[in-house]
């Protein structure tokens, strides 16, 4: 395939044209768009959000969005959004095995919900897996209800948005904001992942308060596709996530027939290997939110609607420090993947395309296994190498889904990695 090219920085006002003169200049909405086009307003913020916070993007395209036929409801047994339709959860921690990579569907057919709260489009999240063995041809995906967050963990993904295309492999994360339509092709035999739909305000980086002006994922590393416009005739279907259900409908020419557009509201690729991590140089264990990649606020200050949260490759320096996780009851919800490696609370037995959900105030922190190396570990500068956790923590409880609890590989005995941790007291 060609090699791909993009444009920096998180939130800027970037333009680009797959063709010379595509671009209107110094107005968005000329009488008569260059080249034939039809402008088109896509809004990720409302019109009078403050300017810190407005997104939007002008597309000038070959047909706009509104020539689509009749939606029909579509089924999908896998794809829940709300809290409405989780189901009650014993307050007990909870972990899955790996998916298998199997089933032979696209990305769209391979969505499965393992938990859910808030309402589509409103708020809250969603955390789901995605297996994917084939491409999704003449087929896009419009998500009206929310952002979609994209963390590869196996296979590389071509992903077309209707600004252009990013290649991704594990290790990058793809923010699709809401409402744009896009497709997630495996370029690999199969892809395996996790996804985090976000129905509250946009994902934006945190505030760096005493860290300063430099640091934690830096806005230059974010990457938005160039405009680029499908050369091939013919159909597509639409398939449409609208008030927590799967619409589908057809038209005659691709959604991603967009010839130039300009605006502060793009999709992005990330790498993760960019996060410059900030951790203890003295003593204790940081609270977690030092890793924040991207957070969704919501309407109480500094209770996130959602955190993204990344746990990368990093030196352990602290001195007389138990280094791993304390052991803690949290008031929000912390649903985990791995992509690679290991995660110094649990060594052996998280692994890798595995999940879990530790809701609001189920006690969790590391396992018996990892309580006693940490206990008793030498406590020189140890490189935690090769590895990546990463956590969507939310202020409302998650509810699993029917399939997360019956269907998915739930491992029934997780809670015993805790039950070798004896009474030591020496008085
Ligand atoms: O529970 C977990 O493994 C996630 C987590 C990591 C950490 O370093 C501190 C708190 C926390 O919830
Ligand atoms: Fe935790």
């Amino acid at each position: 395939m060609t090699v791909l090219t993009y444009l920096t920085g998180f939130g800027n006002q970037h333009s680009s044209e797959a063709e010379p003169g595509a671009l209107p200049i110094g107005r968005n909405s000329p009488q008569r768009a260059p080249l034939g086009l039809y402008a088109e307003l896509l809004s990720g913020s409302a019109f009078t959000a403050p300017r810190a916070d407005n997104r939007r993007t002008w597309m000038y395209r070959r047909r706009p969005a509104v020539v689509v036929g009749r939606y029909a409801p579509l089924p999908h047994g896998g794809w829940k959004s709300g809290a409405a339709e989780g189901e009650a959860a014993p307050p007990e921690p909870l972990r899955w095995a790996p998916l298998p990579v199997d089933g032979g569907g696209d990305f769209i057919d391979g969505l499965r919900s393992y938990a859910v709260n808030g309402e589509p489009g409103v708020q809250g999240m969603g955390a789901l897996a995605y297996v994917a063995t084939r491409a999704m041809g003449r087929r896009a995906l419009v998500n009206a209800d929310a952002e979609m967050l994209i963390v590869p963990q196996q296979g590389r993904l071509l992903v077309t948005t209707e600004l252009g295309r990013l290649e991704v492999a594990p290790g990058f994360i793809v923010l699709l904001p809401r409402g744009m339509a896009f497709k997630v092709d495996p370029l690999d035999a199969l892809a395996r992942g996790y996804v985090c739909e976000n129905c509250g305000a946009a994902f934006r980086l945190p505030e760096l308060g005493p860290i300063g002006s430099n640091g934690l994922a830096n806005p230059r590393d974010f990457e938005a596709p160039v405009a680029w416009h499908e050369p091939e005739a013919g159909g597509y279907e639409i398939v449409k996530r609208f008030g927590g259900r799967l619409w589908r409908a057809t038209q005659e020419h691709s959604p991603f027939n967009v010839v130039a557009w300009h605006g502060n509201l793009a999709p992005y690729r990330w790498d993760t290997a960019r996060f410059m991590t900030i951790n203890t140089v003295s003593f204790d264990h940081p609270d977690p939110s030092i890793f924040t990649v991207l957070t969704s606020p919501s309407d109480t200050p500094g209770w996130a609607n959602v955190d993204f949260v990344i746990f990368p490759p990093r030196w352990m320096v602290a001195e007389d420090t138990f280094r791993p996780p304390w052991y803690h009851r949290n008031v929000m919800s912390e649903f985990m993947g791995l992509v690679t490696g290991q995660y110094d609370a649990k060594p052996g037995g998280f692994k890798p395309g595995g999940a879990s959900l530790h809701n609001s105030y189920v006690p969790h922190g590391p396992d018996s296994e990892a309580f006693g190396q940490a206990s008793n570990a030498e406590l020189k500068p140890h490189k935690l190498d090769a590895t990546l956790a990463f956590m969507f923590e939310t202020r409302w409880p998650l509810k699993p889904t029917p399939w997360a609890l019956r269907e998915a590989p739930l491992e029934a005995s997780y809670a015993d990695c805790w039950q070798d941790l004896k009474d030591q007291f020496q008085p």
